[in-house]
């Protein structure tokens, strides 16, 4: 049994392995680079023969098989319904060889998780509010589409010229839609909430923990202090605590939804 597993998980090492530099996909994308390796899909930067232009290609792991495609599948479905300048336009899907591929536009920058972990970049508390009150936008627009997009973390958003764009739309559902199996298979660890029928309010926590891990970015832990709770440890202007606790769940919520939540972030940046 365990020699069987060994030898699957080389098949399946042989069968994902990147494509190289140069090499051409659907008889118009040239590979620049490999930019991830996520669980079901590889993602790489190409050039579009046609266009000149940079664009972000992604394939179905071939290992996943028919899971992978229909993931990716679904990814461009979501990605179909959405036109907004802060999230990557669908410009082409096909499929070659049983794999799925699906190409959007390149946004070309860093994601607020590199950009924390590798460039050390600190935040201010209203440059967080900035941020997050940008992002607000391209979440309003998916929840007005029907959608939610069920992954917002830091290595999802990119910063291009101090603008945010959102990217990956690979857990994204319909508003009510249940988490399907596959997706569930996909996420590390499923909150209970996460069992739920979708609604916009998944969201607005994820962006409630989004702006936790922005403000730690410039917190310094005292020396020899033990480890306390965010409220203890980030001494936050009353009103941003509040905010927060509002969007973890520890008080009662934006009703109004995202469109609420982005007037009261402006009025909270005119204070700070
Ligand atoms: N449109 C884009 N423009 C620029 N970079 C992108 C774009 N889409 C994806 N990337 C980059 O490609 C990498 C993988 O992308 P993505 O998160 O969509 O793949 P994934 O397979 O869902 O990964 P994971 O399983 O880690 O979430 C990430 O480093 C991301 O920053």
């Amino acid at each position: 049994m365990e020699l069987e597993r060994s030898w699957q998980r080389l098949i399946g090492l042989f069968a994902d392995r990147p494509g190289r530099q140069g090499i051409i996909i659907g008889d118009r994308y040239v590979i620049r680079e490999l930019l991830g390796m996520g669980s079901y899909g590889l993602t790489y930067l190409c050039v579009d023969q046609q266009t000149g232009r940079e664009v972000a290609l992604k394939e179905s792991k071939p290992s996943k098989g028919r899971l992978a495609a229909r993931l990716l599948s679904r990814e461009a479905d979501v990605l179909q319904h959405l036109h907004h300048p802060a999230i990557p336009k669908l410009l082409d899907t096909f499929n070659v060889r049983r794999r799925n591929y699906m190409v959007t536009e390149y946004v070309r920058g860093q994601t607020l998780e590199q950009l924390i972990f590798e460039e050390g970049q600190q935040y201010t508390e209203r440059e967080c509010l900035e941020l997050a009150c940008q992002l607000l936008s391209p979440v309003a627009h998916v929840h007005q589409q029907g959608f939610i997009h069920g992954d917002i973390r830091i290595p999802n958003v990119i910063v291009r010229e101090g603008r945010v764009h959102l990217i990956d739309f690979g857990l994204a559902r319909r508003l009510g839609e249940p988490l399907l199996p596959e997706l569930k298979r996909r996420m590390k660890d499923v909150p209970e909430l996460e069992d739920e029928p979708a609604i916009p309010d998944q969201d607005l926590q994820d962006i409630g923990h989004f702006l936790l891990f922005m403000l730690y970015s410039a917190y310094e832990p005292q020396k020899g202090s033990a480890p306390a709770s965010w409220q203890e440890e980030l001494q936050l202007t009353p009103a941003l605590h509040e905010m927060l606790e509002r969007l973890l769940g520890l008080r009662p919520g934006y009703e109004g939804g995202a469109g609420e939540l982005q007037r009261e972030m402006d009025r909270l940046r005119a204070l700070l």
